[in-house]
């Protein structure tokens, strides 16, 4: 399988405390890969270290490309729209910044398949939380990128807005799409990752499927395994 990254040896500490202790992180082609873990583990960080925005210390990131800045798309905690700005419009603007041109029919069929054409006109930022979740993963795919990194994607969603956003991630792997995302609930992560990267205190403790992992630790499920390797 392709590497996508090929992280070795991370390492970031902010002032003398280590918050990202060592760790080595990949993404394949077409996987989805979980990054799970307690509060503060590291992932924000780790993330940032991926994207490019956050140096790390010391350690080496591998791409598969040179312009992977451009290569990526990238949801962070919160997307930034544009203020007075209509869901429509916030596209293209963001397309204009990707240098993609987006037709009137492209942006119809994007905002269909992610159930948004009914708020087209809306302004975006007075979209349900739900909504500008699903609005922030189309900006991430505007300039159709091989690789998506999602930070907490379905926080704060009900039950089904949390169900859509795990479609979404389902269908960005189906159209060939990695996607590296972020999250707090096991029953989640169980229903899509196709690996999982736990962190804990800035360590790597656990890579693998949802099965093999469950499978090694004699768990019955991912959140079982959660509470025995974070106690
Ligand atoms: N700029 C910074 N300066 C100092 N400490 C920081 C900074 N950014 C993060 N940290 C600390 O680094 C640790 C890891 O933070 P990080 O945000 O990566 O964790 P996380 O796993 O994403 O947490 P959460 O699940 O709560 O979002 C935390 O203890 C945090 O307080």
């Amino acid at each position: 399988m392709k590497k996508l990254i090929n992280a070795s040896q991370l390492m970031k500490s902010y002032k003398t405390r280590c918050v990202v202790d060592h760790i080595d992180v990949d993404i394949n082609e077409g996987e989805i890969v979980a990054l799970v873990g307690t509060n503060g583990a590291g992932k924000t960080t780790t993330i940032g270290m991926l994207l490019g925005i956050i140096p790390q210390d010391s350690g080496t990131i591998k791409y598969w490309t040179s312009d992977y800045k451009k290569e990526i798309g990238t949801q962070l905690q919160t997307t930034p729209f544009f203020e007075g700005y209509s869901v429509e419009d916030n596209l293209k603007l963001f397309a204009a910044f990707y240098g993609v041109s987006l037709t009137k029919m492209l942006i119809d069929e994007k905002l269909a398949a992610f159930d948004l054409l009914q708020v087209k006109k809306m302004p975006a930022i007075k979209l349900s939380l739900g909504q500008q979740k699903r609005l922030a993963i189309i900006v991430t795919t505007l300039h159709n990128p091989k690789l998506v990194i999602l930070d907490e994607p379905s926080a704060g969603l009900d039950p089904r807005g949390q169900r859509e956003i795990q479609q979404i991630i389902k269908r960005l792997k189906d159209s060939g799409v990695a996607v590296l995302f972020s999250s707090h609930d096991m029953l989640e992560v169980m229903n899509v990752a196709d690996r999982v990267l736990m962190m804990h205190h800035g360590k790597i403790i656990a890579n693998g499927s949802p099965d093999s992992l469950m499978e090694h630790y004699q768990t019955q499920n991912l959140e079982e395994l959660f509470f025995e390797l974070t106690m």
